[in-house]
């Protein structure tokens, strides 16, 4: 009997043990870790930022001021995802210790993924993780988390206020551009210096009508509602390639503040209804630009609904081939998109095409796109301030680059008689040129000899001497002008042809006639 009761209560206290061991283990520590938990969580508040709102840009940007982000232990360094983190550290190009890298290689510092880092702000401890969804279906997907100690409600409201300041400042000098994921989300896939609008060359008048027509429009808001009108306005762009279309959009973009958001119309897995969310997520005030919007079906667009069919090939998208089945934005769908009633308001839409015949009438209506501006190839006008502007920086304030010219320059009598022959201030065989004042045909300085240290110019009076160089280089604008027959190249082409002579406008002069023959021979090619 005692045995029986002895075995028994060992079994009882065994079991016990092993309860008791499971409650240390698991629920004991649960209830501690919930606990301790719920006692931190009331000395610090978590914000997190996701990769695809703007705020995660804010963050980013006021973190990369942060020493403590770029000189963390284990640091991610990146030459890609150039933006205004970059530009914003200071990382734009040089290293820290002051030195420069090249320009190809930029390199952005910043912590690893899952790695925390922690400063003070305004009194309170904080520590800043990135993250990285490991999901298959959002690999890459990123999380910026912070986690600030104290306790202080404001604290959130005034770290957003800074950032969103930080933001707005490295922005001011620079453009971003977001494009679509096969999500359907808008991703910041670059950030660009602003290009000023005065380095595209148009006709005379065209960039600034076009600039104050979006100005206008961006600030009538109440005009527009008052009048029931909806508060959107389309820019089609459109005329023959490497014309100016994009360069001139980017530039507006700067220069009136916004952001570009790109819709590719032929992003594999994009359809009517895709697309029509993709619209609805656009900011208040943004670009949002269509590029080739004649190419984003291989026919010319037209209203029929895309088929399934793959013969239909306006309907089979390059996501097809990919396995993404999509049946394609049809034009009734771009058309609700653009003006329907769940269309976005407040926005600029550009469009470009090289193909305006092509696009169906209903697309360009007015309401639709409401301005049209054709890109023409170049004309006189163009071609002698492309010219200007493209050695302008090299004259100011330096001796001009023709006159640095070394004699072996002509390659044949012709080019000799067409060109630098009578470069009104170089003259190949002499080591002196005299300078003339162009108001009062004087002569305005001494000499300059061409064996001076860094072509230094010995001269009285510098503003005259700029009167001088800009008068020069304007006559030299013209006289290349003159060798280019009007709406034959386009400005890409021209710009193409300048860079082979990049500081040598003297030899551009020179050669632009054998350019012209070549391109008249051989169908447009630039040869050197
Ligand atoms: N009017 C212009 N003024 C200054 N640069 C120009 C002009 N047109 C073209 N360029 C230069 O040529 C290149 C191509 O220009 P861009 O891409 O803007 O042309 P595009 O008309 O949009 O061409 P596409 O129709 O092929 O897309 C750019 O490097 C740009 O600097």
């Amino acid at each position: 009997m005692d045995s029986s009761l002895s075995t028994d209560s060992l079994a009882d206290w065994f079991k016990l043990i092993l309860i008791g061991n499971f409650l240390n283990t698991h629920v004991l520590s649960s209830i501690v870790g919930y606990a301790w938990g719920a006692l931190m969580r009331r000395f610090y508040t978590t914000i997190e930022f996701d990769e695809f709102d703007s705020t995660f840009s804010w963050i980013n940007v006021w973190l990369a001021q942060k020493p403590e982000w770029y000189t963390a232990r284990d640091l991610s360094i990146t030459t890609r995802s150039f933006g205004l983190e970059t530009a914003a550290s200071g990382q734009y190009g040089e290293y820290r210790d002051g030195s420069h890298c090249s320009e190809d290689l930029k390199v952005r510092k910043q912590p690893s993924f899952f790695v925390t880092t922690s400063f003070w702000y305004k009194s309170h401890y904080l520590c800043a993780t990135r993250t990285r969804a490991q999901g298959t279906a959002h690999v890459g997907l990123q999380t910026l988390k912070i986690q600030i100690y104290g306790h202080n409600p404001k604290i959130v409201d005034e770290l957003l206020a800074d950032a969103e300041r930080c933001w707005k400042e490295a922005k001011s000098e620079h453009i971003t551009i977001y494009s679509s994921t096969t999500m359907n989300q808008w991703h910041q896939v670059a950030s660009r210096p602003k290009r000023p609008l005065d380095s595209i060359v148009l006709d005379r008048g065209v960039k600034e009508d076009l600039l104050s027509d979006a100005r206008t429009f961006l600030g009538s808001r109440s005009w527009y509602s008052e009048r029931g009108i909806p508060f959107r306005r389309g820019y089609l762009l459109y005329g023959v390639p490497g014309s100016g279309k994009t360069s001139l959009i980017h530039s507006l973009a700067g220069e009136l503040g916004l952001d570009v958001y790109m819709i590719s119309l032929s992003r594999a897995g994009l359809d009517d209804t895709t697309l029509q969310e993709l619209i609805s997520y656009l900011p208040e005030r943004c670009i949002a630009l269509m590029e080739d919007i004649d190419a984003a079906f291989r026919h010319d667009i037209n209203r029929e609904p895309a088929s399934i069919d793959p013969s239909h090939s306006h309907a089979t998208f390059p996501g097809a081939t990919t396995g993404i089945q999509s049946r394609g934005v049809t034009l009734s769908g771009l058309l609700n998109a653009i003006d329907g009633v769940a269309a976005h308001e407040g926005r600029l839409l550009f469009a470009t095409t090289n193909h305006y015949e092509s696009l169906d009438p209903a697309l360009r209506r007015p309401g639709r796109m409401d301005r049209h501006i054709e890109f023409r190839l170049a004309s006189r006008y163009q071609i002698a301030e492309m010219f200007r502007r493209f050695y302008a920086s090299t004259v100011s304030g330096s001796f001009p680059p023709c006159l640095e010219k070394p004699t072996s320059l002509y390659t044949d009598e012709e080019d000799e008689k067409n060109s630098v022959g009578d470069c009104s201030f170089w003259s190949p065989n002499s080591t002196a040129v005299s300078l003339i004042d162009i108001d009062t045909d004087v002569p305005m300085s001494r000499t300059i000899s061409s064996e001076s240290s860094n072509h230094e110019l010995v001269i009285a009076d510098p503003d005259k001497l700029k009167v001088w160089q800009a008068a020069g280089l304007d006559d030299q604008a013209r006289k290349f002008a003159s060798f280019v027959p009007e709406r034959f190249i386009s400005m890409a082409e021209l710009q193409g042809y300048l860079m082979l002579h990049r500081s040598d406008p003297v030899s551009a002069i020179a050669s632009v006639r054998r350019f012209i023959v070549n391109k008249e021979n051989r169908g447009g090619l630039i040869r050197s």
